[in-house]
């Protein structure tokens, strides 16, 4: 039985995750935090009516058995929130995105020191996993690329974890590449959307959306564009029990589901 805290439990994916832990026969849901509420059990919430799991709203109140942490909280919370699950021998599994660069070289080090295994997946869906492969695998045919994520309204950070990480993991397998005309001018600044080595990224962000990518590649003659679409949260519930399963077993931070598959 994998005993599991889950961080971030009042949001969207915070509450999926949690019935999905509650679901699942070989995990113990022993706990949630969020940093907002009074309710001092799961049950309280209506969604959750029935449960009998404690509610954390500081981290130095939390007293846990938990050997694993699913976060699903905010860019400016995760990062203390994964140092408290390593420095407390708990493996992190974490979906929250916007973290630095910085950030997760100091997380990665800690996990190597207290020899605590980790998980920080910019998705946990299949569908972009194998997106972001077939992405950087076009990528060494085609080096002019665009990024366009699409996601739901209310989403705080842009771009997405998911579009940083396809533009990182097709930058290790092309030359950097200025694309597009050296002369081209903006007539409305941000026009052609964020730079990363070269590639554009465009952040959609509208009501009805959930969670989706598209990559568009142009060569002289042709194109080929890849997309995937998470049309609800359970999509990425099958990346998240798979590291829950696994990750007690391991005793360093990865980065991206793929490592676990
Ligand atoms: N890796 C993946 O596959 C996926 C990742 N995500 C990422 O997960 C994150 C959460 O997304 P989503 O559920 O839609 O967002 P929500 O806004 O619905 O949920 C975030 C939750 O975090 C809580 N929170 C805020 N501050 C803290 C804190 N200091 N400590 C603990 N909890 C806190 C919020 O509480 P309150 O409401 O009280 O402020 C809220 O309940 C985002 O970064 C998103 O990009 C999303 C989908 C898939
Ligand atoms: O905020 C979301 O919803 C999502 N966030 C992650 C990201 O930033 O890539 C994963 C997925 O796209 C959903």
């Amino acid at each position: 039985m994998v005993k599991v805290m889950v961080a971030g439990y009042h949001g969207r994916m915070g509450s999926t995750a949690a019935q999905m832990v509650i679901d699942n026969a070989d995990f113990d849901l022993v706990g949630v935090y969020d940093a907002r509420g009074k309710d001092t059990n799961l049950g309280e919430d209506d969604r959750f009516k029935g449960q009998d799991v404690p509610a954390f709203h500081q981290l130095d109140a939390i007293k846990t058995t938990a050997t694993v942490w699913i976060d699903f909280t905010i860019p400016t919370a995760v990062y203390e929130n994964a140092k408290f699950a390593i420095n407390h021998g708990i493996s992190p599994v974490i979906g929250t995105t916007g973290m630095t660069d910085e950030q997760v070289a100091d997380l990665q080090k800690l996990a190597k020191d207290k020899q605590v295994g980790g998980l920080i997946a910019p998705n946990f869906g299949i569908s972009a996993v194998l997106l972001m492969q077939f992405a950087q695998q076009a990528a060494k045919y085609f080096p002019d690329v665009e990024i366009i994520e699409m996601h739901h309204a209310d989403k705080i950070d842009s771009p997405s974890g998911t579009a940083i990480s396809t533009a990182k993991k097709i930058a290790e397998v092309r030359a950097p590449k200025e694309q597009g005309n050296p002369n081209a001018t903006e007539t409305i600044p941000g026009a052609r959307g964020a730079e990363y080595e070269g590639m554009r990224i465009h952040a959609v962000r509208l009501p009805g959306l959930v969670a989706h990518e598209e990559v568009m590649f142009g060569g002289p003659g042709e194109g080929l564009t890849i997309r995937q679409d998470s049309y609800d949260r359970i999509s990425f519930m099958t990346g998240v029990k798979v590291a829950v399963e696994k990750i007690n077993q391991y005793h360093e931070l990865f980065i991206g589901l793929e490592n676990l598959l």
